[in-house]
């Protein structure tokens, strides 16, 4: 098994995905957002690109998520918190969700056989879920307005550390990837510091958000793995 890791969403093309299974990671947050709204009870996540398009696609009982400048955008209900996915039941409703970087990149993977929503909050299940699915894997981490951003490649070096441990076959990866697996094996016990330490950590605690670091940290939280799938015309992250 071959797999590939790509630094931010600019660096992706949709012709990386063909045969593929895509894994998505954006630690902040929106994929521990997505989650955390679908372990939490949520019927589906639906990941758009932009705020006209959110309000085009709610329906009724359907809660309106998302960010622009890291803040809730006006009129919407939630914002793109996993702490606000906590604090506001969700079960059974679908949610809307829109943010800067993460919503984005899903869009990007739609050509990919699979297509996988990962974070540190269920790692171990999601890196058993790519075996599983017997195909090469491209993980595409986010970022942060098209640059790297440090809590991803934790993430994906996490992936690949459990991707090697289960993995029957021999499973290569790409020198991007040896070099985040390094990553990982190095801040393994400061995984707090090094996520409050990069760029996007510090705006968040800089605006008052540094609960939901907190909260993004947690290795194996849950054994939830978002699959992207299509309805009609639409994306909708669920679990099964
Ligand atoms: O809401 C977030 O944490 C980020 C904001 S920023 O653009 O990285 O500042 O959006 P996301 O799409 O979750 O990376």
């Amino acid at each position: 098994m071959q797999v590939q890791v790509i630094s931010s969403v600019n660096e992706a093309s949709s012709a990386h995905f063909v045969h593929k299974t895509a894994i998505i990671i954006d630690v902040l947050r929106a994929t521990s957002s997505i989650i955390t709204a679908l372990a939490t009870g949520s019927s589906g996540v639906v990941p758009v690109e932009t705020v006209m398009d959110a309000r085009a696609a709610q329906k009724d009982g359907d809660l309106l998520c998302g960010e622009r400048f890291c803040k809730k955008i006006p009129g919407f209900d939630l914002g793109n918190s996993p702490d606000e996915f906590l604090m506001n039941s969700v079960k059974d409703r679908r949610v809307i969700l829109t943010t800067t970087n993460g919503t984005r990149a899903i869009h990007k993977s739609t050509r990919a056989d699979y297509v996988l929503v990962a974070a540190l909050l269920n790692a171990s299940a999601c890196a058993k879920a790519a075996i599983d699915l017997r195909r090469d894997v491209v993980i595409l981490c986010a970022g942060s307005h098209d640059e790297f951003a440090i809590e991803d490649g934790l993430c994906a070096g996490l992936l690949l550390a459990k991707m090697q441990a289960t993995c029957t076959s021999e499973l290569t990866m790409d020198d991007f990837g040896l070099a985040m697996l390094s990553l990982y094996q190095n801040r393994s016990n400061e995984i707090k510091e090094t996520i409050r330490s990069g760029a996007t950590g510090k705006r968040l605690v800089k605006l008052g958000m540094g609960r939901d670091i907190d909260i993004c940290a947690e290795v194996d939280a849950y054994s939830q793995v978002p699959r992207l799938q299509t309805n009609g015309d639409m994306l909708i992250c669920s679990c099964y």
